[in-house]
C-alpha cells in the first residue's frame, strides 16, 4: 500500500529519509563486505592451486594425485559456494522499508520547492549548483545527473528557459566528472538524455537550428543511438514540408518576490512601548507598532526557550499536510501551502500559558477561536498569498463568525528566507525565535480587509516551525464582550 508521507512539505519529518537512508548504506555496506569476503577466498584459492593460463599435464603422481582430489572435493564445495547468494537477504532487508520511500510526488514538491527559491530569491542556476543560495556557501553542491533531474521536472512545467539552463549546467558537470559515466548509465541518466532532452527543448522553443546542432553534435558521439537519429530524422522532415513549430509559452508561476529578500518596513516611523497587564505584572511586553491601520504589531522575545521547546515536543510526531479552503468549500492540499501542522488545545499547560499570553497582547477572548496550530515548513516551504478571514458574503442569511484577527509566534529562527510579507502593506517580517506577530483582519465595519493578504515566503535554509492562532470575532461581538 502506498503511503503517503508528503516528505516535502516538512524538514522535521525528513528524519525519518535520514534513517531510511542510513539504512540502505549500512546494508550496502554489509553487502560489499560480505562481497570481498568471497574474492578474497577465491582469489586465495587461485593462488594456493597455482593457476595460470597454460594447461600442462601433471609431471609427477604426487601432482595426479592433488588434481583428482580438488575436482572430486573441491569442485562440489565451490558449486555450493557460488549457489549461496549473499545478495537475498540484502535485497529483502531493502524491500522492507519501500512503502516509505519518497514517491514521485515527493520529488516533483521538492523540485518544486527548488524552482521556487530560484525564482523568488533571483538565484542563478549556477550559483545553485555549487550550493551558493544568496552569495553563501553551502557545503553542498548538485551533480550532473541531479541538475538533469531538476531540468526535466522544469521542462515538464513547461519552464522552459530555466530547463536550459539547468541542463547547461548539468553538461558541463557531466563533463568534469566523466569517471562517474558507467554509474550514471547505470542509474539511468547517459549523457545522450541530456542532449536529447535539449534538442527537444530547443524545438519547442521555436529555435530548430540549436536543435539540430544539438542532435548532429550528440550523434557525432554515439552514432549508433537509434532514439538520437530517429529525432533527427523527424526533425529533418518537418523542416523539409515546413511545419511550424508548436512553439510553447515559456510559463513562469507567478510569485510574489518584493520584500522576500529584505526587510520591509513602512516610511511612516512608527513607536514601541512596553505593555503591562494583570498576566503580565512581572513581564512587561516589548511591543513595536508597525502598522496603525490596519492593526499590525509585533510583541518580542515573549515565548521562552523552554515553552518553545514543550511546544515543539507536543506537535512533532504529529505533524500533517496542512490544507487549504479549495473554490468548492472544501479542505485540500494546496501546492501553495508547502507545510505540516498540528493543532494543540489547552489540555496542556504550555498552550494554556500561550491562550493566556495571546490575551493580554489582543484583549480579545479566546474561547470561541480555533485551536493553535503549530507548523514545520518544508522544502522552500512557502504559503502563497491568502486571507485569513473567510469574508462571508453580505447575502449569507446568518452572518457566520469570522477571524477577527491573528497571531502568528515564530518558534525558530529562519537563517535564510522564511519572511511573512504583506504585499499591500509593503511590510515583510523575518522570524525571530520567540517573537509574536499579531494583525486585524477585519476593517471597523467587520469586513475582511483584502489590504491584510499576505503570503510565508519560501524557507531556503533552516526548518521554519511557527504557530498560529486565527481569532474569532464570535466570544467578542456576537457574545456581546464589547
Ligand atoms: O508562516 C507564516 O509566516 C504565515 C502563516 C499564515 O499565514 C497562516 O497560518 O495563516
Ligand atoms: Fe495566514
Amino acid at each position: 500500500k502506498l503511503v503517503e508521507n508528503n516528505y516535502a512539505a516538512s524538514i522535521f519529518d525528513m528524519g525519518d529519509l535520514i534513517s531510511y537512508e542510513h539504512y540502505l548504506l549500512n546494508i550496502l555496506q554489509n553487502f560489499t563486505n560480505d562481497l570481498q569476503k568471497r574474492v578474497d577466498t577465491i582469489e586465495y584459492y587461485l593462488e594456493m592451486v597455482g593457476y595460470d593460463e597454460e594447461e600442462e599435464l601433471p609431471t609427477d603422481p604426487i601432482e595426479s594425485f592433488r588434481i583428482i582430489r580438488r575436482l572430486y572435493s573441491d569442485y562440489s564445495n565451490w558449486v555450493w559456494y557460488l549457489e549461496q547468494q549473499p545478495w537475498e537477504t540484502s535485497v529483502e532487508h531493502i524491500i522492507a522499508i519501500a512503502p516509505q520511500m519518497p514517491t514521485e510526488k515527493d520529488i516533483g514538491e521538492a523540485n518544486r520547492g527548488l524552482k521556487l527559491i530560484q525564482l523568488v530569491y533571483s538565484l542563478p542556476t549556477r550559483h545553485m549548483a555549487e550550493g551558493v543560495l544568496q552569495n553563501i556557501h553551502h557545503n553542498t553542491s548538485l551533480n550532473a545527473m541531479e541538475c538533469y533531474t531538476i531540468a526535466k521536472d522544469m521542462a515538464k512545467n513547461n519552464e522552459l528557459k530555466f530547463a536550459v539552463e539547468w541542463l547547461n549546467v548539468g553538461v558541463e558537470k557531466y563533463m568534469e566528472d566523466r569517471e562517474n559515466e558507467d554509474l550514471y548509465t547505470q542509474l539511468g541518466v547517459p549523457l545522450v538524455s541530456f542532449y536529447e532532452l535539449l534538442a527537444e527543448i530547443e524545438n519547442a522553443l521555436g529555435s530548430r537550428n540549436l536543435a539540430m546542432n544539438e542532435l548532429q553534435a550528440a550523434l557525432k558521439e554515439w552514432p549508433e543511438k537509434v532514439s538520437l537519429s530517429r529525432a533527427q530524422s523527424r526533425l529533418q522532415m518537418d523542416i523539409r514540408i515546413g511545419k511550424e513549430p508548436k512553439k510553447k509559452k515559456d510559463f513562469i508561476t507567478g510569485v510574489y518576490q518584493q520584500c522576500c529578500t529584505w526587510e520591509c518596513r513602512p516610511n511612516k516611523k512608527l513607536y514601541c512601548l512596553y505593555i503591562t497587564s494583570y498576566f503580565l505584572r512581572y513581564a512587561p511586553l516589548k511591543m513595536e507598532v508597525l502598522s496603525l491601520d490596519p492593526y499590525m504589531v509585533i510583541y518580542h522575545d515573549v515565548v521562552s526557550e523552554r515553552d518553545i521547546i514543550s511546544i515543539k515536543n507536543l506537535s512533532k510526531h504529529g505533524l500533517s499536510r496542512a490544507k487549504t479552503y479549495g473554490a468548492d468549500g472544501a479542505l485540500k492540499e494546496d501546492p501553495d501551502r508547502t507545510t505540516k501542522g498540528s493543532w494543540l488545545n489547552d489540555e496542556h499547560e504550555v498552550i494554556r500559558k500561550m491562550t493566556q499570553l495571546t490575551q493580554a497582547m489582543t484583549n480579545f477572548a479566546l474561547d470561541k477561536s480555533e485551536d493553535f496550530q503549530v507548523m514545520n515548513y518544508g522544502i522552500g516551504g512557502y504559503y502563497g498569498i491568502h486571507f485569513d478571514f473567510l469574508g462571508y458574503s453580505k447575502k449569507d442569511k446568518e452572518r457566520l463568525p469570522d477571524r477577527m484577527a491573528t497571531a502568528i509566534f515564530y518558534l525558530s529562527n529562519v537563517p535564510q528566507g522564511g519572511a511573512t510579507v504583506f504585499p499591500s502593506l509593503n511590510v515583510s517580517i523575518f522570524p525571530k525565535k520567540g517573537s509574536a506577530l499579531i494583525w486585524y483582519n477585519l476593517d471597523h465595519k467587520g469586513d475582511g480587509d483584502r489590504r491584510t493578504g499576505h503570503s510565508a515566503c519560501p524557507t531556503i535554509v533552516g526548518s521554519r516551525w511557527v504557530m498560529t492562532k486565527w481569532i474569532s470575532e464570535e466570544e467578542e461581538v456576537l457574545g456581546g464582550h464589547v
